[in-house]
């Protein structure tokens, strides 16, 4: 048996908080060490932070990613272990999204990553260049900064730079960055094919409902199909901007599941899982696999570094083997062809280096047994729902230097699920506190202002301790049912019982003195008083009275923020105001600009109506608030118009379609890539059994009309956490301009002659004889009557 520990992690990283990622960088390689690992991987640009985004155009972000390292090597974390980092790189001034691999205090090698990512959420070519894969660029020499050369082993001046395996005393380890994972022609099948034993991807993949599955189908195929571990880091939490990274640290072997890390967590900025690998297996597992030794017989050798020893030093025979194997025009650096001893890199050798070995010795294989399959934890959507959003505003409340939140809570469906998501992340805090979780102690005081965190040590009898989520949510939730004259009881009520489930602190105030007060104000300069349209106002006036209502909301939103905790008696203290828009209405444009759709943060834009729907009702049952049931089973509504004998405002009326309608459309825009034409053609078949081919031609106008009128909000949407893949979000996800020809004639006239085609073909059909003609003929052949 041969027998190998590794460890990978979860980190919470903070774009461009080196201090702090620093610590946690150091903390997982403690950890991992701890557990006996002697190789530990880490996430995608772990050191800078993932989302940098334009800092990383910025060479101090490339300097300070380099300090960091240094105090890495200085602080002995690479002595005995197989260091593989995530950080941005310069060469030869241009910028690389590199793996750094650090063992014993020198670097083996830097490995910059292959096939960025650049679609949906990631726009990696902005800042990077990819590394041309498969040996199209040779391995180079690398300078390293003077911050490294200080404290490296036998003051290391340069390393190499490019794709190659790491020969570790014959285990042979590779990495691979995030999306290569995800490309059809992924590196880790030619570095398996190359006999690597584990590949390493550290990434900052971002999470996205329903999307896990992928993710672990892609890691279990790599290995499957070809043997091998492999091992996926992942960065957790949010890191400054929309995304909330899902961690799930993995860790495969031979198509199996052997180690999974929590996916949503707010326990700890560190978790670190291991396994145990039987390098033995692998062979095995591979052996049988004839097919899989044909191909690998042929495929091109990958350079390998030999890096057990005390120098780094290519292999004599993976270079020939390359060159030969190489296409047409080319070739190695001339550096590193020739005479093995010229090749080293030409690093004096700390005396004290020790030699490493990655396979356990004799006596400590007998502590560990190979690490088996375990189940995999899949959690449903309204779990990722309850879980996702909750750690992402834990992350962005307790960064951000804010006491806690306020929300205008309608009673109505989307501010009862903002509502309840806060609650849940109250829930995730009050568990670790009664578990006497130190840090999320800490971060509660901190965030409540109850002390410094020297004064409050865990052991100071009366410091505060979070009891339950409701007396949590008592300090840090404050919502408000602001009623107008439109307001019903019924919506009024349930916002008071669901705030009071919660344990949220709950105002209940008028807005219709101030309406009035605008609206005189109005009135007195134009000298005109506008009416709703049930009194005979004209739409503009009744679109205009409507607005003025959800917009004082959102001015009384940031006065309560801003003033609350002073009047409670916590100090100058500051709120978050909380957004609920749902990704449905933004697509729709269905909300007032600037009202108090309009917030800090908006834990749900990136969810759809149906999945918020399923969400509440999840959360009867799983977080005990009965109040959301009837919060489900009412028409939503905004309440903004009086309500008289014959009418009631509804959304789907005013909206002029459903929200199951506009689930579909969003997905086929998005998703699909419809323009109207192909929107038109899908859905002229997909709902063929219930409509006509008009009526669908006149629903997508409708929707691409109100769409593109109302493309201006999505600018100026409060930003939200991402859950949904057909978000319209202008600012990072959905590219698109936001001042359109809103008739679509060009595309709309397309739409009017397929429909009157398919009129056509419909009547020339019915002139065709039809089966019951033919049943009619060959019944009066019969001589029977039809
Ligand atoms: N092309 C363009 N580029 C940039 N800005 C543009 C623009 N076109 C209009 N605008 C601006 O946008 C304004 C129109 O937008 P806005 O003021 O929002 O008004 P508008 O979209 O006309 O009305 C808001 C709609 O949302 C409904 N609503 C209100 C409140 C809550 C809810 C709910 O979610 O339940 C729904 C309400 O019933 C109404 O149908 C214009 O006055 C103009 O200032
Ligand atoms: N009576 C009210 N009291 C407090 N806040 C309100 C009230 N009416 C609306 N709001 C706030 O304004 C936001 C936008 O209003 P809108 O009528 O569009 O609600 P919505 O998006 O359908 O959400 P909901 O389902 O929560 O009513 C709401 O999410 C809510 O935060
Ligand atoms: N950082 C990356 O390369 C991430 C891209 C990848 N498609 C993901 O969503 O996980």
């Amino acid at each position: 048996m041969r027998l190998v520990r590794v460890a990978t992690c979860n980190l919470n990283q903070w774009s461009l908080d080196f201090a702090g990622n620093l610590e946690r960088i150091c903390c997982s390689i403690a950890r991992a060490r701890e557990a006996g690992a002697r190789y530990r991987l880490g996430p995608e640009l772990e050191v800078s932070g993932y989302g940098c985004e334009d800092h990383f155009l910025e060479p101090d972000t490339f300097v300070h990613s380099w300090e960091v390292i240094a105090e890495i090597i200085a602080r002995g974390y690479t002595d005995d272990i197989l260091v593989d980092l995530g950080a941005p790189v310069l060469h030869r001034h241009v910028a690389y999204n590199c793996r750094v691999l650090l063992l014993n205090r020198r670097i083996l090698l830097i490995r910059p990553k292959l096939a960025l990512a650049d679609d949906g959420n990631y726009r990696e070519s902005r800042w990077f260049t990819a590394w041309p894969a498969n040996g199209r660029r040779a391995l180079e020499k690398y300078p390293l900064p003077d911050c490294v050369r200080q404290v490296a082993a036998g003051a290391q001046a340069e390393t190499l730079f490019g794709e190659a395996l790491l020969d570790i005393g014959g285990v042979v380890v590779a990495s691979e960055t995030c999306e290569e994972l995800f490309t059809p022609d992924a590196p880790h099948i030619r570095y398996s094919l190359n006999g690597c034993d584990i590949i390493g991807n550290g990434s900052g993949s971002h999470h996205n409902l329903r999307k896990l599955n992928q993710r672990i189908d892609l890691l279990r195929s790599a290995t499957a199909k070809g043997g091998g571990a492999y091992l996926y880091a992942n960065q957790q939490g949010c890191d400054g901007g929309r995304l909330y990274y899902d961690g799930c640290a993995l860790i495969c072997i031979n198509g199996e599941i052997v180690a999974q890390a929590s996916q949503f967590s707010i326990a700890d900025e560190v978790e670190v899982i291991t396994a145990t690998i039987d390098l033995d297996e692998i062979t095995a597992y591979r052996i049988a696999i004839a097919s899989r030794g044909v191909q690998a017989a042929s495929t091109a050798p990958v350079p390998r570094i030999d890096a057990a020893g005390r120098s780094v030093s290519l292999r004599h025979e993976d270079i020939a083997g390359r060159i030969d194997g190489m296409p047409t025009g080319c070739a190695f650096s001339p550096a590193f062809i020739g005479d093995a001893s010229q090749r080293a890199v030409p690093a004096s050798v700390d005396p004290s280096e020790r030699s490493f070995r990655l396979v356990l010795s004799d006596g400590e294989q007998l502590q560990y047994m190979p690490s088996q399959p375990v189940p995999v934890r899949l959690l449903s959507a309204e779990e990722e729902i309850a879980y996702g959003p909750a750690c992402w505003l834990w992350d962005y409340l307790r960064r951000s230097g804010a006491s806690g939140f306020f929300l205008p809570l309608s009673g109505g469906a989307d501010s009862s699920a903002t509502a309840t998501i806060v609650a849940s992340m109250c829930r995730l805090v009050a568990v670790e506190a009664q578990q006497r979780n130190d840090h999320v102690i800490r971060e509660a005081r901190r965030i409540l202002g109850l002390g410094t965190d020297a004064e409050l040590t865990e052991n100071a009898a009366d410091a505060y301790i979070p009891r339950d989520a409701h007396e949590f949510a008592s300090r840090i939730l404050h919502t408000a049912y602001m009623r107008s004259e439109n307001s019903s009881r019924a919506t009024r009520e349930r916002a008071a019982q669901l705030a009071k489930e919660i344990g949220a602190y709950h105002l209940d105030l008028p807005i219709d003195a101030v309406v009035a007060a605008v609206l005189s104000v109005f009135t007195l300069v134009a000298g005109e008083r506008p009416r709703f349209r049930v009194q005979g106002g004209s739409a503009v006036e009744n679109a205009a009275l409507q607005n003025i209502q959800a917009r004082i909301r959102m001015v009384l939103s940031y006065l309560f923020a801003q003033l609350l905790p002073w009047a409670r008696g916590h100090g100058q203290r500051t709120l978050l105001v909380l957004g609920s828009a749902n990704v449905d209405e933004a697509l729709r444009g269905y909300l007032t600009k600037y009202d108090a759709s309009s917030a800090d943060i908006n834990p749900i834009g990136g969810i759809s109506k149906h999945d918020l729907r399923r969400f509440l009702l999840w959360a009867v049952h799983e977080l005990g608030f009965e109040t959301l049931q009837q919060v489900v089973e009412a028409p939503p509504t905004a309440e903004l118009e009086p309500i008289t004998g014959e009418y009631v405002q509804t959304d789907e009326a005013d909206m002029g379609m459903t929200y199951a309608e506009l689930t579909v459309y969003g997905r086929l825009r998005k998703i699909g890539r419809c323009g109207p034409v192909s929107m038109y053609e899908r859905l002229s078949r997909l709902w063929k059994a219930h409509l006509s081919p008009s009526q669908v031609a006149e629903k997508v106008k409708f929707f691409f009309r109100m769409y593109s009128v109302n493309r201006h909000k999505m600018t100026v949407l409060t930003p939200s956490v991402h859950c949904e893949n057909y978000s319209p979000e202008d600012n990072r996800f959905d590219l698109r301009p936001f001042l359109y020809n809103i008739r679509w004639p060009w595309q709309f006239r397309q739409i009017d002659a397929l429909t009157s085609k398919v009129a056509t073909a419909a009547s020339e059909r019915d002139a065709l004889p039809s089966e019951r003609d033919c049943h009619a003929n060959l019944a009066q052949i019969a001589g029977a009557s039809p």
